[in-house]
């Protein structure tokens, strides 16, 4: 039957597939890319896999991600069916959301929120935010990575619900437990059921298997999380204090609906809103890979500073309307984001139809994974050099900066590509600019006085998106004219 199916046209090429199994032991739960990225050497750029009954297609090159995803955009815009997620019932966080008239419709509202010019809006909030962060590392530059941590809290409780983020604010516990415990269960083999859904249905004396304790706790944490932030705006609403933010806005239009619609619409809101803190714990990533590349390359700190010190003369703080000027960040931004890939395999895509390849055929539901860091945004014959952190890479050779649309696959690809790419643009410039005019960063040295190595590469292993691990530094204010800009410049 599948032969007929297939119409006699092979599968792409992978390793050999065993009875039942297929490829699980072929697909390791730690640094997948890596072992994908090697297979690729012996298969090529379009790799097949199966897992039980389950087909996974890894592309490992730019035009097969361009051509399938981008091009034929819609057929690959689903997300694979996630069954732990359904357990868990986190299945309507948008990531997740399977292709249909529900993500259509939440999806519209990110992109209209997150558009070019909506996100222009929220510029001065990013740099009052960014101000106090500067703040916090003046005074605890050891804790350089909870001010990250909290300055991405900051940034998004703001403009989702009008919220101002204290320190230990317990409003997003449940949102940070269910996301350690989600990024940990997306990676191929880490949850059986994933592969074997039967499993779902184990007893619960089945000890291996006993995903129900679990599911319970995040269906809870689920609940609070959409649920405690937009009862927040309603009461502020209900008091007059609210402050404007997307929350308030989407709600104000449901106040014109009712019944079922009203509820519906706002159950829609509660998800989509609810579903922004987690993708944007990815730029906090990128924001904590900055301190390891100017420890490691501190000729780069170095050109970054001369260039933002001709155009501020260390008089004032860096503002969004000083990019244009500031051709060497904008290149920074550009290659911290293909020198330390948030998402090395992207997100999944699956397939909506049986589709034909270069001969080769790729059936419905199959799962497509982006093999970007190694296969394309660390190809040395694109990038020469790949491993070495060189925003060079981005001006031409009259010092101007050179745009490259490949950079743009670090927030995925066609359909499902990343809504919140225009604001991570903004907060990165503001915060790379602010962190390089008043502090320096260099390796942090042990009791004897001996530099601490920084590795790159060390990130935090078995997920989908990826933190670095634990690293030391060592951030000093530049001079007291820094320490004065920095004090004068914190809005309260
Ligand atoms: C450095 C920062 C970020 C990186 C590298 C990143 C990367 C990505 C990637 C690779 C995807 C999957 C795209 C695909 O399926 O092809 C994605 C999806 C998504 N991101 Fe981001 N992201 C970042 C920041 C943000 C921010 C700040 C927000 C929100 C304010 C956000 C919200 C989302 C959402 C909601 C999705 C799901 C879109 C969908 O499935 O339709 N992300 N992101």
């Amino acid at each position: 039957r599948d032969h007929r199916r297939r119409r006699g046209l092979p599968y792409p090429p992978g390793p050999f597939c065993w009875p039942v199994i297929g490829n699980l032991l072929d697909v390791p739960k730690l640094s997948p890319w890596v072992a994908y990225a090697d297979m690729s050497k012996k298969h090529g750029d379009i790799m097949y896999f199966r897992v039980f009954g389950q087909v996974i297609v890894v592309l490992c090159s730019l035009t097969a991600i361009k051509e399938l995803l981008e091009k034929r955009g819609d057929l690959y815009a689903d997300r694979p069916r996630v069954p732990i997620f359904e357990i868990m019932e986190m299945d309507w966080t948008l990531p997740l959301l399977r292709k249909g008239e529900y993500w259509r419709k939440n999806r519209l509202i990110l992109d209209r929120a997150l558009r070019p010019g909506a996100v222009a809006s929220y510029r001065s909030m990013i740099e009052e935010k960014t101000r106090l962060f500067l703040g916090q590392l003046l005074t605890t530059p050891k804790d350089f990575r909870a001010h990250i941590d909290f300055l991405q809290g900051k940034i998004i409780m703001s403009l989702t619900y009008g919220y101002e983020l204290e320190e230990n604010d317990d409003i997003l516990v449940p949102t940070r437990k269910t996301g350690e415990i989600m990024s940990q269960l997306a990676v191929p083999g880490a949850a059986l059921v994933n592969h074997l859904p039967i499993l779902r249905y184990t007893p619960s004396w089945v000890p291996l298997f006993k995903y129900e304790p679990m599911a319970s706790i995040c269906r809870e944490l689920g609940k609070r999380m959409i649920n405690e932030p937009i009862d927040y705006v309603k009461n502020a609403m209900r008091e007059g204090t609210a402050v404007a933010s997307l929350a308030s806005e989407q709600l104000e239009e449901v106040e014109k609906l009712s019944g079922p619609e009203r509820q519906r619409a706002e159950k829609a809101i509660k998800q989509t809103l609810g579903s922004l803190f987690q993708g944007a714990r990815c730029t906090v990533s990128s924001m904590s890979s900055l301190f390891i590349a100017l420890a490691l390359y501190p000729e780069v700190q170095k050109r970054a500073q001369a260039e933002l010190d001709s155009i501020l003369s260390r008089d004032r703080l860096p503002t969004f309307e000083d990019k244009p000027r500031l051709p060497y960040i904008e290149a920074m931004c550009k290659e911290l984001a293909r020198w330390q890939m948030v998402t090395p395999m992207g997100v999944p895509h699956a397939s909506t139809h049986d589709d034909v390849y270069r001969g080769f055929f790729i059936p419905k539901g199959s799962i497509h994974y982006l093999l970007f860091v190694k296969a394309v945004l660390h190809n040395p014959d694109l990038y020469p050099d790949p491993e070495t952190f060189k925003p060079e890479r981005f001006l031409n050779e009259d010092g101007t900066f050179r745009d490259d649309p490949t950079i743009a696959l670090a927030f995925g690809v066609g359909k499902r590509i990343c809504p919140g790419r225009h604001l991570v643009e903004a907060t990165l410039f503001v915060f790379i600019s602010s962190v390089l005019s008043v502090f320096h960063v260099t390796k942090a040295k042990d009791e004897y006085g001996n530099e601490i190595p920084v590795k790159i590469n060390t990130l935090v292993e078995g997920q989908i998106t990826l933190q670095p691990t634990k690293f030391e530094c060592s951030i000093t204010v530049r001079d007291k004219m820094a320490e004065d800009l920095i004090k004068a410049n914190i809005w309260t």
